[in-house]
């Protein structure tokens, strides 16, 4: 098991691929560890480092008291790739990864030489729908808000396989405190204007089928970047890496193939 220990936190992180090629960092989404990413790295380009990681709150990484800042979860990426002595990454974010994307590539381009934003936008919610979730969380944990979640995060057919309720229990699974310091983040995350001024390689990412960050949420997101491109995985919903994780490989690991450059 890897562990980085960065001053207050200890951060949970796992290293595939090349250990001397160029890094891949993956940051997850809202109620999920890294093991989001279990079937799409082994499908991706050979000669590639892929980095993923906890955050704070989720999976083995430290869980501090409730709320966290989008700028705690931020620094927590630079921190560990500073720790991991890495630098000029494509950063792959889904959802709140998605958000932590965006904010370390203004804060820190050296790190970041392309993004991948999968399933997220520069805003995601509204101040009060983040309340109402954090409010039932708070009173009744992850259970209270999970079959709402499920709704929005998988496609109908994906409801009735073995891996939905493995996803399920995994959210079931996540600290309360990990989960409403998370969602306190994105209710107070508004990354329209320094995304508008990103200029780097941007690849979207979207689930036909996703209520949580919808199709045209991620294409105004994208489009904020001159020159970004944009994929619509159709049948699959926030989690397209899970529901259909070829297809999502085969279009990463396209972008990678032409922007991860070389160690
Ligand atoms: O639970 C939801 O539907 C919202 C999920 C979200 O926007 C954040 C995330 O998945 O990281």
């Amino acid at each position: 098991m890897q562990i980085a220990r960065l001053d207050d936190l200890a951060v949970h992180y796992r290293i595939d691929g090349d250990p001397d090629g160029a890094p891949v960092v993956f940051a997850n989404s809202l109620g999920t560890d890294l093991r989001l990413w279990d079937q799409v790295i082994p499908l991706l380009p050979e000669g590639l480092k892929f980095i993923r990681y906890d955050k704070r709150g989720h999976g083995l990484t430290d869980c501090p008291p409730a709320p966290y800042a989008m700028g705690a979860l931020v620094t927590d990426a630079e921190r560990l790739m500073d720790h991991l002595g890495v630098t000029g990454a494509v950063f792959v974010g889904l959802s709140i990864g998605g958000l932590i994307a965006q904010g370390l590539a203004a804060k820190r381009l050296d790190l970041v030489r392309a993004m991948v934003l999968s399933n997220t936008g520069a805003k995601i919610g509204t101040r009060d729908i983040w309340a109402e979730r954090i409010d039932a969380v708070n009173a009744g944990g992850t259970a209270a808000v999970v079959d709402a979640t499920m709704q929005r995060w998988f496609a109908k057919p994906f409801h009735d396989t073995p891996d939905f309720h493995a996803w399920r229990t995994m959210f079931l699974r996540c600290p309360a405190e990990g989960w409403t310091g998370c969602g306190a983040a994105i209710a107070g995350s508004d990354f329209m204007t320094t995304t508008a001024a990103l200029r780097l390689p941007t690849l979207g990412i979207a689930g036909s089928e996703d209520g949580s960050t919808p199709p045209d949420l991620v294409r105004e997101t994208v489009d904020l970047v001159p020159g970004s491109e944009f994929h619509l995985i159709r049948g699959a919903g926030h989690l397209p890496c899970v529901e259909k994780p070829e297809e999502y490989a085969q279009v990463l690991g396209d972008f990678l193939s032409r922007h991860a450059g070389t160690a």
